[in-house]
């Protein structure tokens, strides 16, 4: 079910937040958290989000789907966050049915092969550095840079058959969570977005030393300040997860 409006916003963020998101849709709960975690660590990409949910959205209602393509700058938000730490960095591993041959490298039968995802998000970009978190990149129509949607759910005949319940889910939950809360580090420095090597199976990757295993890359665990905006905001929040009870 996708998630249309987020009236039992503390239940879903709660949810979120212990990662009890379970198999498939444990992809999403890792994009919402990671994209938390970012928001926390750029106040300033946040305001700038929030200032756009409070021009289209105003204050007196939670964001719905249909906001979606009034809000760019939030959309450039979620693509940057899937970018910058993509939550299956190497996809899942899939074995070759046959020989083959490709770019004159011989494949054979039952070979696991992987789609690098990781790398892809790091494709080289004369102007804008692959490890910092820049939503701006994706706003630019004359500079296009690869949209995440395209790469981030794998290719071909096996490719994720969930990515659109999770694009909506995942865009009405962050949206949601900005329009309501500010996200803020417990202390200055208690977040470090270092990246660092890593191999996995056979292959050299870069994580942020915050993340998890790369094969499933989450959040460690993390304490932030999670307030809401306004008075006005807090009740809105009390009235919907009252209602929804
Ligand atoms: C942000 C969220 C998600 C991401 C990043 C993601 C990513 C992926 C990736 C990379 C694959 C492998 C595709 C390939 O091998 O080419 C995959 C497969 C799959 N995903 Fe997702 N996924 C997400 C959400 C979901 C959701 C919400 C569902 C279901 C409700 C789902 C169901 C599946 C299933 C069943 C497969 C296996 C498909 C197959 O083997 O044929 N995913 N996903």
């Amino acid at each position: 079910m996708a998630v249309r409006h987020c009236s039992q916003l503390f239940t879903i963020i709660n949810a979120t937040l212990t990662v009890s998101f379970t198999g498939a849709t444990e992809t999403v709960g890792m994009t919402v958290l990671t994209c938390m975690m970012v928001m926390a660590l750029n106040l300033d990409k946040q305001r700038l989000a929030q200032e756009e949910i409070d021009r289209v959205v105003g204050g007196d209602r939670m964001p719905n789907i249909s906001d979606r393509a009034d809000l760019p700058y939030v959309d450039a938000v979620i693509k940057e966050t899937m970018r910058w730490q993509p939550a299956l960095p190497l996809g899942f591993p899939r074995a070759t049915t046959r020989d083959d041959d490709y770019n004159g490298y011989h494949i054979p039968k039952s070979t696991y092969v992987f789609a690098n995802t990781w790398y892809i998000s790091r494709e080289h970009n004369e102007k804008y550095d692959p490890d910092e978190f820049i939503p701006e990149q994706f706003l630019n129509p004359d500079e296009p840079v690869r949209d995440p949607w395209s790469y981030a759910f794998g290719f071909g005949r096996r490719v994720c058959p969930g990515r659109y319940l999770a694009e909506d889910t995942v865009f009405i939950l962050i949206v949601t969570i900005l329009a309501m809360f500010k996200l803020e580090p417990l202390a200055e420095g208690e977040l470090t977005p270092k990246f660092t090597l890593t191999i996995i199976w056979s292959v050299i990757i870069s994580i942020p030393v915050i993340f998890t295993d790369p094969r499933i890359s989450y959040p460690k665990p993390f304490k932030c300040r999670i307030i809401p905006r306004s008075e006005a905001k807090a009740r809105l929040i009390l009235s919907k997860s009252m209602s929804a009870i």
